[in-house]
């Protein structure tokens, strides 16, 4: 994989660590909101009004961020409004490509090879790097977003006019709870996976890894009292805390050595996890061979020989005995 500078691709590591061994994510560049009237969001430009068929929503199956769009996607009843291109699941010295490959949904917008073709087709001079998920403008011929936190709250409620199915996952009244909820999980369940798996030494993988675990033991507790992570009502903090829980023990615990304990060993994690699962639309949104040929094929760095395993047996189909 690689970055851009200045609109030109520089050919680097995956997962590289900076200074002191440490993984650093870095912030999106597009940050624009689709809104229903096409007046500016939180943050970025105006202009981008909800509309059916003009927006394009590029994922990678293997990715938990993206993966979280496509649930709010498929949870809002979107798909007709917002189609898909998914990119092959190996992110090699050219980044996401759509190589043919089973699951692979080609770039019917722009007919592009690889993803950064889309980032420098929105700005020429970009910099950064190029990251699922990208939401694009197939009229201002852009890309909206590429910050997945940002997408699953335009889904959540910006195409409601238009005939989006009905469900709030982040009501006003328990904002502020959610974010809680966000802020922890994302600093040491979201990114603290990649923070163990991409340490470039002992202490920076034992700082991500610690946390990570005293955050599950955290949830386990919570989840053993409430259904879901705000009481019995579902959320986005739940949604985006799960696309992490799937990828668990199929890859964050041999690949990235988030082995202290699997998810199976949470009793309640794991029910909830199962459940989640089972919602309605969402295991269609699940793709594990994406998932493993994804993180075991990429990361040469830590599996030089790319062979995948082929367990754990995992059974996300059997009663979750939630409710
Ligand atoms: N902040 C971004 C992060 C997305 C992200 O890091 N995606 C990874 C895939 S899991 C990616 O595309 N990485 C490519 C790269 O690092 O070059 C979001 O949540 O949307």
């Amino acid at each position: 994989m690689g970055i851009l500078q200045n609109g030109r691709w520089v050919e680097q590591e995956v997962g590289a660590a900076s200074a002191g061994g440490e993984f650093v994510r870095e912030h999106s560049v597009f940050c624009n909101w689709v809104t229903a009237d096409g007046r500016p969001g939180p943050t970025g430009e105006g202009g981008f009004r909800a509309e059916a068929g003009r927006y394009r929503l590029y994922v990678s199956l293997a990715c938990p961020w993206a993966h979280r769009t496509l649930i709010f996607r498929r949870l809002k009843g979107l798909e007709a409004m917002i189609p898909i291109s998914v990119v092959h699941w190996h992110l090699g010295p050219d980044g996401w490509s759509f190589e043919p490959g089973e699951g692979v949904i080609p770039d019917a917008a722009n007919g592009k090879r690889l993803l950064r073709d889309i980032y420098t087709l929105a700005d020429p001079h970009c910099s950064g790097k190029v990251t699922v998920p990208v939401l694009w403008d197939t009229q201002r011929r852009t890309i909206v977003s590429n910050e997945s936190a940002d997408i699953i709250r335009m889904f959540n409620t910006a195409f409601d006019a238009l005939g989006a199915r009905e469900g709030d996952y982040c009501p006003a009244a328990l904002r502020e709870e959610i974010d809680r909820f966000n802020e922890r999980i994302y600093a040491t369940v979201n990114n603290g996976v990649y923070r163990a798996g991409f340490a470039g030494t002992q202490d920076a993988y034992e700082r991500a890894v610690r946390p990570l675990f005293e955050t599950l033991d955290w949830l386990e507790e919570r989840l053993r009292s409430s259904r879901y992570l705000c009481g019995d009502r579902i959320t986005e903090a739940d949604w985006r805390l799960f696309t992490t829980l799937l990828r668990f023990d199929a890859v964050y615990v041999g690949h990235f050595k988030c082995n202290l304990r699997r998810l199976a060993d949470y009793p309640a994690l794991w029910g909830y996890a199962r459940e989640l699962y089972q919602w309605p639309g969402v295991r269609d949104t699940v793709d594990f061979g994406h998932i493993k040929r994804h993180y075991y094929g990429s990361h040469r760095h830590l599996n030089p020989s790319g062979i995948v395993p082929l367990g754990p047996v995992l059974d996300f189909e059997a009663p979750h005995g939630r409710g």
